[in-house]
């Protein structure tokens, strides 16, 4: 289980210290269970990942970038392209790892590009991004100027996904944990937490509201993005089965809903600073995930409409502090 020791090592002298009461055993637990199948399959895949001798040219401010095409030989370079499929489907990103663009199904840069502005300067501090996918917006917080950076996420894949991106940008102030939100202790630790497209898919919403506090330093921001619904603050749409064919998804608030919740669980300074309905370049199908994408998510002949009949997808984003 070495794989986390170097974390430990690193918290053990630092603000997140106390987190070392909980989190080995945690994650040790958690190796136990998932050291067949896939798992080992994909641990050779990152084993198999070609290396680039010396320093290469890291962009973490607009893009996430490492290298340029040319630093691997055309052989080395189609092995990566081949190795990175294996870790199919890509859903967050996008990545460009020495020439190789990791065209993921979502921009997630988009979503940074909408938060950026509004957000509490990074630089020095601790960050957490609870259900991070594979992290592509960890490199973004880091890019930013946070000091210490920590994801976390519960699928097995993202965190592949991730360690596949760490192996080419080496920087050993951002982490990816496989956990899920209802494993943190109270850590008290954040500056900043981010919590994006998570709530729908937690069934109680506002536990999971008083967890993201529990994170935070006093006064710290919380940076919460969500599904939302159009409505007022007694509107909660609650889907049957299924929302845009997603089987697990549970509360859409309306935004003045969300701020009352907010507020309701002790945060201050409560504000929506963007909302957006998601559009087809922004969610899309391509040759990274073999999967369906948005546009076979809405209705048809009305793209204002699920394929339930429910509003389309529209997100907004909120800041509060604790
Ligand atoms: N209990 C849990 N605790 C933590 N994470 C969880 C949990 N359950 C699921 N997740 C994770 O939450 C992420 C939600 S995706 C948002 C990604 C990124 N933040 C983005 O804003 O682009 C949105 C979507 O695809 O609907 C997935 O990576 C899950 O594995």
């Amino acid at each position: 289980m070495k794989q986390f020791n170097h974390f430990y090592q690193q918290i053990a002298s630092n603000r997140l210290s106390h987190w070392l009461n909980t989190l080995p055993g945690q994650l040790t637990h958690w190796h136990e269970n998932n050291l067949h199948g896939d798992y080992k399959h994909w641990q050779k895949t990152l084993d198999a990942l070609p290396s680039v001798d010396g320093n290469s040219a890291i962009e973490l401010i607009n893009s996430v970038k490492v290298g340029e095409l040319g630093d691997l030989n055309n052989g080395e370079f189609k092995r990566l392209e081949n190795l990175m499929k294996k870790f199919k489907p890509w859903r967050k990103g996008p990545y460009h790892i020495h020439g190789l663009h990791i065209d993921t199904e979502w921009r997630s840069d988009f979503k940074w590009q909408r938060l950026a502005q509004h957000i509490s300067d990074l630089s020095g501090k601790y960050v957490l991004d609870i259900g991070c996918g594979s992290g592509y917006h960890l490199w973004r917080m880091r890019g930013a100027g946070a000091k210490f950076v920590v994801g976390i996420d519960p699928t097995q894949l993202f965190l592949m996904q991730f360690n596949a991106i760490k192996h080419f940008i080496n920087d050993d102030q951002v982490h990816l944990l496989p956990l899920g939100v209802e494993q943190l202790p109270e850590l008290k630790a954040f500056d900043t937490v981010f919590a994006m497209g998570v709530l729908y898919h937690r069934r109680s919403p506002i536990d999971f509201l008083y967890q993201l506090k529990a994170q935070l330093v006093k006064g710290g921001e919380l940076v919460l993005e969500t599904l939302i619904v159009d409505g007022d603050e007694n509107t909660v749409l609650v889907p049957g089965e299924r929302y845009a064919k997603m089987r697990n998804v549970w509360f859409l608030p309306s935004e003045q809903a969300m701020c009352a919740w907010l507020e309701r669980c002790g945060f201050n300074n409560v504000r929506v600073v963007n909302t957006d309905v998601t559009a087809l370049d922004e969610q899309r199908k391509t040759q990274w995930i073999d999967t369906e994408s948005l546009q076979d998510f809405l209705d048809p002949n009305d793209s204002s409409k699920t394929i339930e009949g429910y509003p389309a997808p529209k997100r907004a984003i909120f800041i509060a502090n604790a």
